[in-house]
């Protein structure tokens, strides 16, 4: 499955990252660091739907996506019409890197989720460093007890976390750590098809007051009309996003639609 090769092309660049600055010092990086974290939690759980816009520069699914526009239009948009930024930072499946982050991080007053495969302290202590707000945490692929402890390493650092679920199972144990915000991601990562009838059939079991994200495959006004039906707080949205000439008025249009009685 695509998860276990990206999970093993991490753990090699993790080693490399780790050559060019040891773990200790990204730690005391990470903890001397005064920036303090915008709340992405308070960003997603204010009332209407709330978008979290991605920035990415390919996917597995996707393959290399043809920019649309430069990196800074596209964030000046995305400043005015979402309520969150995405960054893609895993370098081989989708050409992301920490650098696009802090380049966003300059000019973005939006809380920023560092959008990863984390399986090691080092990448939240990193996060920290190049200025996260939240990380996402991918049940199918660490532990639950990595995610108890990376859950509690985010928190001591000030930042919040997105754990992302994509089944029943997953969503039961993502729900042991209570966390303030869960996610559904709709695509099937075997076959990368897209259903939203996960999140549909998900969204009973996360408890009021959790801040839930669909995440993956919203492309159409079809798709947000059957997402309000579902009563998601907040969407991540990337390909539509990145395919975009005018994502901020995508954002506009998706945002006033689902808040129409
Ligand atoms: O998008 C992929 O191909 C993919 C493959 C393997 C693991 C994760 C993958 N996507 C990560 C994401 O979570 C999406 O970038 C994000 O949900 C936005 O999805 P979309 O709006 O469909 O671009």
């Amino acid at each position: 499955m695509i998860l276990d090769v990206i999970v093993e092309d991490k753990k090699k660049k993790l080693k490399e990252h780790k050559n060019r600055i040891s773990e200790e010092k990204m730690k005391e990086l990470a903890l001397a660091c005064e920036r303090k974290s915008i709340s992405f939690y308070e960003a997603l759980a204010k009332p209407g739907l709330s978008i979290i816009g991605e920035f990415k520069k390919a996917s597995p699914s996707m393959g290399k996506i043809k920019m649309t526009m430069e990196l800074t239009d596209r964030i000046d948009e995305y400043n005015e019409s979402v309520d969150a930024i995405s960054c893609l930072t895993e370098e081989d499946h989708f050409l992301g890197n920490t650098e696009y982050f802090k380049e966003i991080r300059k000019i973005s007053p939006l809380p920023m989720i560092r959008k990863d495969f984390i399986i090691d302290p080092y990448q939240i202590y990193e996060a920290k460093v190049i200025g996260a707000d939240c990380i996402l945490l991918i049940a199918a692929i660490i532990s639950d007890d990595q995610m108890k402890e990376y859950d509690k390493l985010a928190a001591k650092l000030g930042m919040d976390v997105l754990v992302e679920t994509h089944d029943e199972e997953e969503m039961e144990r993502a729900l042991k750590i209570h966390p303030k915000i869960i996610g559904v991601n709709n695509r099937n990562l075997k076959d990368f098809t897209i259903s939203l009838e996960n999140t549909k059939r998900l969204r009973p079991m996360v408890p009021e007051g959790t801040v839930f994200v669909s995440e993956s495959g919203v492309t159409t006004k079809e798709h947000i009309a059957f997402l309000k039906e579902c009563k998601v707080d907040a969407l991540l949205i990337g390909g539509a996003f990145m395919l975009s000439e005018h994502p901020k008025e995508l954002a506009a249009d998706w945002k006033a639609l689902y808040d129409k009685n």
